[in-house]
């Protein structure tokens, strides 16, 4: 039998035409296929078989922040998927002088067959995807990154299998990568541990529509400011960067508040012997974690960086 008759690549039928702004807007069903196809699509593109399941189609990027991973992942993936993905920074667009979102919409709906983009606001990411007639991927925005939280759980599951029930702490700031790791990981029903300094955790009501996913799904939601706590029979340990893209300004204070909520031997101490480590990259070492860590044995960071390519192309695939 030829490779791509027994490994399913079936798109997920009910997302054809959908956005992703945020996975909340997914069903648990709906994520569940996305990571199944992501897994196999993997497994065909390293044969060198991946299916030419866009050809023709392109996707536009748009970006209003630096990008290594998400770029070139979405513009590697078009390709293997036989399309074309076109990288536009908008300070070279008309959006970048002014334009409206409304106006730009209309426009590039005309011309491609989806959008991705990087803003600054996630607020203007809705009001492209509200006016765009094709379908609007968010590549990070000021509250969510799902695609990265969808390489994030596929890295998870090659590493540990069945993640119902297993225990994912994040350790820093409540922030866009925070959120989104917590939704993807309450579909699966993980039990989540957020630790964040006073004044750094996810935004209020978020955690609270985590938290109700997280306990349909049979897991659980923890915020706490204890590392230690959050740590203590860890699965996975994940963290990002203290100051994020576009609150340079803030990096002085940020380094004092998050002093103790660094990723280091002393803390992981407390969590299960094989515990994975997972950051989203770049990541600054001996800051938010060290060296030890993230270039030691518990690291699959490289791994989840590669898994973007394949979720992504999931996502894609079933979309456009
Ligand atoms: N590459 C992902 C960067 C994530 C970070 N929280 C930021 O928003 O800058
Ligand atoms: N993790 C991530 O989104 O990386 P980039 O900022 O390099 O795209």
């Amino acid at each position: 039998m030829k490779l791509l008759e027994w490994v399913n690549i079936k798109p997920v039928e009910s997302l054809k035409g959908k956005d992703l702004l945020t996975l909340f807007d997914y069903s648990t069903e709906e994520v569940k296929e996305l990571l199944e196809l992501a897994k196999n699509l993997k497994f065909l593109t390293k044969e060198g078989k991946c299916p030419p399941l866009l050809a023709g189609k392109t996707l536009g990027m748009i970006f209003e922040k630096h990008s290594t991973r998400t770029r070139i992942s979405f513009e590697v993936g078009m390709q293997q998927l036989g399309g074309y993905g076109m990288f536009m920074h908008s300070r070279d667009l008309q959006i970048g002088r002014g334009e409206s979102v409304y106006d730009t919409a209309h426009v590039l709906s005309g011309y491609l067959d989806g959008i991705m983009i990087r803003a600054n606001s996630h607020q203007m990411v809705e009001e492209l995807a509200e006016h765009a007639q094709v379908p609007v991927i968010n590549g990070l925005t000021d509250l969510f990154h799902p695609c990265q939280a969808l390489a994030d759980m596929l890295t998870l599951q090659e590493v540990q299998g069945e993640l119902a029930g297993k225990k994912l702490t994040y350790i820093g700031d409540g922030n866009n990568v925070a959120h989104s790791l917590a939704i993807a990981a309450a579909h699966l029903g993980m039990h989540i541990a957020i630790a964040t300094p006073p004044g750094y955790e996810p935004v209020e009501w978020i955690a609270e529509k985590i938290s109700k996913l997280a306990i349909t799904n049979g897991g659980s939601l923890l915020i706490t400011t204890d590392p230690v706590k959050a740590v203590e029979g860890a699965d996975c340990i994940y963290t990002d960067v203290w100051t994020s893209m576009g609150q340079e300004e803030e990096t002085q204070a940020r380094l004092k508040a998050f002093q103790s909520f660094q990723v280091n031997d002393a803390l992981v101490a407390h969590a299960k012997t094989d515990y994975a480590f997972l950051h989203c990259l770049p990541a600054h070492r001996e800051e938010e974690v060290t060296a030890s860590l993230i270039d030691g044995p518990n690291s699959y960071v490289f791994q989840q960086a590669e898994n973007r390519l394949h979720a992504q192309k999931a996502v894609l695939a079933s979309l456009l």
